[in-house]
């Protein structure tokens, strides 16, 4: 008997035995995968080997030729079209050129969604909730008004961020969000990303290259080789694996590099703790905030 999928509970997204194909080309061949609730998720895996192809399968915009997708409740791969899909709307989605529309400002592009799925909703509403989706993804109110050509790489994957959550989501799916930025562009949004997984509660569905975002903010890892997820896990549960894709990906000199670099990071984060720790424990113990400085005698 079929082994029942319920993308209800724990598990938002459950991939089983997915085959996808193009003309004689196998991308997946038994496929499977669980995407927790609340985790980020990163996905990676050599150039070709189907990420994108995997997150276009799971919000519906390619149909595997097996195998069965849900999400959130919904069996994705019994759709006919992607407008059968009834909770497109629970999703964002960060694709990888960020697919703003350039004649559109930034504004305006989130509220693209929103005309789309709420028509309802009055211009005065509408505008106040894209401007709202814009600051929260750490651009400032200025960039309403301005056109993608008027932005920087890393302006634009922020208002592509906010686009993608206009409709306040319960899954993001981002596409090497960090791609063309620079190290420190690329390290903001990973923060970014992970106060807004923390604060919001989000699912985070992401596909990336990038080391140092695999090490800093995702929960686990699942690595895409061989047509299928070879394995899923945490860091230190890939590393004892055997696999050599898996060896030379995390224990290659850039591998090494980002642990290095979470050490140091990790580090300071304690030091602050600590010191901030110590502070307060000063701050406590202090019977008032205010400073006696007068000189013995008359106070
Ligand atoms: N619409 C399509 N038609 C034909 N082949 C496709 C199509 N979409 C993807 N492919 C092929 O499927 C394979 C997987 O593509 P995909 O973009 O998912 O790879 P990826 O792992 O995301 O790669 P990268 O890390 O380079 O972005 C590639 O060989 C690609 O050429």
């Amino acid at each position: 008997m079929a082994e029942h999928l319920d993308s209800t509970g724990d598990f938002p997204i459950r991939v089983r035995g997915v085959k996808n194909v193009f003309g004689e080309h196998v991308v997946h061949d038994g496929l499977d995968l669980d995407v927790r609730r609340g985790e980020i998720i990163g996905v990676v895996g050599g150039s070709g080997t189907g990420k994108s192809v995997l997150m276009r399968s799971i919000i519906g915009l390619q149909i595997p030729a097996e195998g069965e997708i849900e999400v959130l409740g919904s069996t994705i791969t019994d759709a006919r079209d992607d407008e059968d899909i009834d909770i497109r709307s629970r999703w964002g989605v960060l694709f990888q050129g960020g697919a703003l529309f350039s004649t559109l400002t930034v504004a305006e592009n989130v509220e693209v969604p929103l005309r789309e799925f709420y028509p309802e909703i009055g211009d005065e509403l509408r505008h106040e909730i894209a401007r709202y989706k814009v600051l929260l993804s750490g651009l400032p109110a200025e960039a309403t008004s301005k056109f993608p050509s008027e932005l920087s790489g890393g302006m634009k994957k922020r208002a592509g961020l906010a686009r993608a959550l206009a409709l306040d989501p319960e899954l993001l799916f981002l596409d090497e969000p960090t791609a063309g930025l620079d190290p420190i562009g690329a390290a903001a949004f990973d923060s970014l990303i992970k106060g807004l997984q923390q604060t919001l509660g989000l699912t985070v569905f992401l596909i990336t290259h990038d080391l140092d975002t695999l090490y800093e903010i995702c929960d686990r890892v699942a690595v895409i080789a061989d047509k299928k997820v070879i394995a899923v896990g945490t860091i230190p549960e890939l590393l004892a694996t055997d696999h050599p894709w898996i060896q030379e990906y995390f224990n290659g000199p850039r591998g090494r590099a980002a642990k290095d670099a979470q050490n140091r990071n990790d580090a300071a984060k304690d030091a602050q703790n600590r010191n901030d720790a110590a502070r307060d424990a000063q701050d406590r113990n202090a019977p008032t905030g205010v400073v006696d400085n007068r000189p013995a005698g008359q106070a």
